[in-house]
């Protein structure tokens, strides 16, 4: 049974992006974040929603606050994750988990691979800060659909066992497993 009452899913989206942050492209990518969650959810839920420049101290900030803070049970970055000199989201996510979980990471680069070769550049991880999973993504706006119609069905189990908010899902959209107990 929930132990938390459904308005009480809080999630945060940052996007990573200099030129998003500096207003020189829209930020398609959080949004289609945010849509995504919208289609995915039938519980209530409440976004948190920051646009920043590729800092690592600035992302650390961001995730701390949101997770520690704010209470977002679920953080969801986009970009900041391929070679370039300043890409260093998975490095910010790194310094501010206490346990990585790899498995997210694996298992989306091997399903972005059956849309773009280039899916093996994306350093894209997850992990655990507290009561809180953050989940990186990549930057471009297709991506976000791809990577999270791969991982989005172990997320809400994921939380149920982090003690969170249960989500409920419409499963016509995405079927999250929860095993049978
Ligand atoms: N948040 C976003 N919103 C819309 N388009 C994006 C976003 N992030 C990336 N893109 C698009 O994807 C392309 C490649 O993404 P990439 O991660 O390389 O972003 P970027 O342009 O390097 O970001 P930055 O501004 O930090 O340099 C960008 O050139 C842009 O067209
Ligand atoms: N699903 C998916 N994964 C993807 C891509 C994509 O278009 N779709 N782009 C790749 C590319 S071209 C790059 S450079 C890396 C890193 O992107 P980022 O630096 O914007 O995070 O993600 C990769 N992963």
């Amino acid at each position: 049974m929930p132990q938390v009452s459904e308005a009480d899913i809080k999630i945060g989206i940052v996007t990573v992006s200099d030129r998003a942050s500096a207003g020189v492209y829209e930020d398609i990518s959080g949004q289609a974040i945010i849509d995504t969650m919208n289609d995915y959810l039938t519980s209530d839920w409440q976004a948190v929603y920051q646009v920043i420049p590729d800092e690592q101290d600035e992302i650390e900030q961001m995730l701390i606050s949101m997770a520690d803070d704010q209470n977002c049970c679920l953080i969801v970055t986009t970009g900041g994750t391929g070679p370039a000199k300043r890409d260093v989201t998975p490095e910010a996510t790194e310094a501010v988990c206490d346990r990585m979980m790899p498995g997210f990471g694996e298992l989306m680069r091997a399903e972005s691979l059956k849309f773009v070769p280039t899916a093996i550049l994306s350093r894209q991880t997850a992990g655990l800060r507290k009561d809180t999973l953050i989940v990186n993504l990549p930057g471009k706006p297709k991506s976000i659909r791809e990577c999270l119609d791969a991982v989005f069905p172990a997320i809400p189990y994921c939380i149920d066992l982090m003690e969170g908010p249960y989500m409920e899902c419409d499963e016509a959209v995405i079927k999250p497993f929860r095993p049978k107990k």
